[in-house]
């Protein structure tokens, strides 16, 4: 090719990719729709045309790394495909998908936080993570901690482990909502950026965190949604934490003294669901959350 074809080719690359980064930049502020986006990838040679279905995806807030590769298997779309080469029936499931979100909240009407919280082992953790692979409209946030992680427990999914010194700076930078010492050892937080942009979003945002970081989140925010989750009966608690096996007793006593005193504050909670079936909790709870 050419010298002065080559410099006109490379000019128009460079350009083009300005144009890309600067349309992810505003879809993930909100100031193009990304159905107005999907129209515009009809046209070929348009940014909206060139866009990666990843960054498209990614521009949602409530899309990361982990539900987006579950979302293109539901999809049925390659990782490598651009929104121009997106075959007619992808487009409509993918349109689908975006009214979908778009519909699950109404543009201008801010849904309410929804903290989650109630004794240990009575099955928080496990209803929230049915609801993250089963509800992909519903944000989680994730929490730090000083906590060590357990087996199988992913840093950024689970929760942000930090040590003492990393939490003292989180504190110290006013980076958390709220936090807690919770069961008087390690101390967790809801970090304020995530919830903050979950709000700016219309997005439906769940935090699960202690009776204490509940309390403070009601006074930081009245509008929050309070839901306690409660166990079937005592004893079906006592064996969800022995049966969990994470704790040795002395831990384990620790925690159901803790929970005592979290039961008898169950009627602070605006609504209170009884986790006798994980899916059953989880469908109360979002429905809920939906209004
Ligand atoms: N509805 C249910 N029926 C039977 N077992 C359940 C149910 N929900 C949760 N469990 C089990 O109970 C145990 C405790 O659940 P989980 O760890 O989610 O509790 P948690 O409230 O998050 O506890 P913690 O506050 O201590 O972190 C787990 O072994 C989980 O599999
Ligand atoms: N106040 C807060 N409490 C939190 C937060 N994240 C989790 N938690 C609560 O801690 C306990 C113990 O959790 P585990 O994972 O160690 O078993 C549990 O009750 C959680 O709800 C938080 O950010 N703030």
């Amino acid at each position: 090719m050419p010298e002065v074809d080559r410099v006109a080719a490379n000019r128009a690359a460079i350009a083009a990719r300005r144009a890309r980064a600067d349309l992810k930049q505003r879809l993930r502020s909100g100031e193009v729709s990304p159905l107005r986006v999907l129209e515009q990838s009809l046209v070929p040679g348009t940014p909206a045309a060139t866009l990666r279905i990843t960054d498209f995806l990614l521009s949602f807030p409530a899309i990361g790394a982990t539900k987006l590769v579950r979302l293109l298997e539901t999809l049925d779309i390659s990782d490598k495909k651009r929104l121009g080469g997106l075959g007619k029936l992808q487009r409509e499931r993918l349109e689908g998908f975006v009214r979908d979100r778009l519909g699950a909240v109404p543009q201008g009407e801010r849904p309410p936080l929804t903290v989650l919280a109630g004794p240990t082992a009575v099955g928080k953790g496990t209803v929230a993570a049915y609801i993250r692979d089963h509800y992909p409209e519903v944000r989680l946030s994730v929490s730090a901690t000083t906590r060590p992680p357990r087996p199988g427990e992913v840093e950024g999914q689970h929760y942000f482990f930090v040590d003492d010194e990393g939490f003292d700076r989180m504190l110290a930078a006013d980076e958390l909502l709220e936090w807690a010492t919770v069961h008087n050892k390690y101390r967790y937080g809801t970090p304020r950026g995530p919830v903050l942009a979950a709000g700016e979003a219309n997005e439906l945002m769940l935090l699960e965190i202690d009776l204490q970081g509940a309390r403070q989140v009601r006074a930081s925010m009245p509008e929050a949604r309070l839901v306690f989750l409660a166990p079937p009966s005592w004893d079906e608690l006592v064996n969800r934490l022995v049966g969990r096996g994470t704790e040795d007793e002395e831990e384990r006593t620790r925690r159901l003294e803790t929970a005592k005193v979290e039961l008898a504050s169950a009627e602070e909670f605006d609504e209170i669901i009884v986790n006798d079936e994980v899916p059953r909790a989880a469908l109360r709870l979002v429905e809920l959350m939906r209004g």
